[in-house]
């Protein structure tokens, strides 16, 4: 049994995450860590002494969906205790970024943009139909509910990265004027309206066709879900940086 922290364990994900684990035999969240003090479904919710409480609660692994900020701080903690974190949290500068690989050089560490196994699978479907249709257009386009904070989402920018492993191409983020597109670059879209969990697409247009990759979720437990399997994954395991995919090839 995994004995999960949450961060960010009032918001929309961290709530998420409680729900999903207390539907499972193999994770156990023990404590959360927000802004507000209370309780969620039994578990206490503390806003300080992070590293005090992983220790009274004998935690294993931190799941966090937060702000940057605030995942950043709780990285100390997790050096300061010896615990293993699972950063779900998008829209780190370089400097957050530089600082969560620095962690992993003390504790087990796994950051993904997204944990549903269906975008790790659209990841590997990008690489493969970018290198095979190498002078198609590509147009990148995600959708998010009207809370969300960065844009673009930390899924497009992942998956604009692969694109770029694959091929040298500019993003050009939305269109506007006088604006006619060049043969090297990739329009990116971000849209945010309602509730919608999530929506991803790419096209690859060329040649009289139109190839579209798509994925949508449909509810954030499957989020919660990957962000769990990730942390019972990572329990036990040595400090350095873990993927998403070895989880998701591994069960
Ligand atoms: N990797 C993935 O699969 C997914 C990633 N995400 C990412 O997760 C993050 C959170 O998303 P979501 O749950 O929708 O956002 P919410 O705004 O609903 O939740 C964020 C939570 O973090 C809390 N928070 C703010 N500051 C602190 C702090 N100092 N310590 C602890 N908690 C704090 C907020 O509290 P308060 O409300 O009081 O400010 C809030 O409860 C985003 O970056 C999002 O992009 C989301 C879904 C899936
Ligand atoms: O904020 C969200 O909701 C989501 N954020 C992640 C992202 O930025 O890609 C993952 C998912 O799309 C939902």
């Amino acid at each position: 049994m995994t004995r999960v922290a949450v961060n960010g364990a009032a918001g929309r994900m961290g709530r998420a995450v409680i729900e999903t684990a207390a539907d499972r035999d193999d994770v156990s969240v023990v404590v959360g860590f927000g802004t507000e003090a209370g309780e969620i479904r039994g578990v206490p919710v503390v806003t300080e002494d992070v590293a005090g409480a992983l220790a009274e609660h004998d935690a294993d692994v931190v799941v966090d969906f937060a702000v940057p900020e605030a995942t950043l701080a709780l990285a100390e903690a997790c050096v300061e205790t010896g615990v293993g974190l699972v950063v779900g949290t998008t829209g780190f500068d370089e400097d957050g970024l530089a600082a969560l690989d620095s962690a992993s050089e003390s504790v087990p560490l796994l950051k993904a943009t997204n944990f549903s196994r269906g975008i790790q699978v659209l990841q590997r479907t990008v690489r493969e139909a970018v290198r095979a249709l190498d002078d198609y257009d590509l147009e990148l386009m995600e959708s998010h509910h009207n809370g969300k904070i960065d844009a673009p989402s930390g899924t497009a920018k992942t998956l604009l990265e692969v694109v770029q492993s694959e091929r040298d191409v500019e993003p050009v983020y939305g269109r506007e004027g006088h604006a006619p597109r060049a043969d090297d670059e990739i329009g990116v879209f971000a849209r945010r309206a309602g509730d919608i969990r999530g929506e991803h697409e790419l096209i690859l247009a060329g040649n009289d066709e139109v190839l579209s990759l798509s994925h949508h979720a449909e509810d954030r437990a499957v989020f919660a879900a990957g962000a769990l399997d990730a942390a019972a994954f990572l329990a036990g395991r040595g400090a350095g940086q873990y993927d998403f995919g070895e989880v998701v090839d591994s069960s």
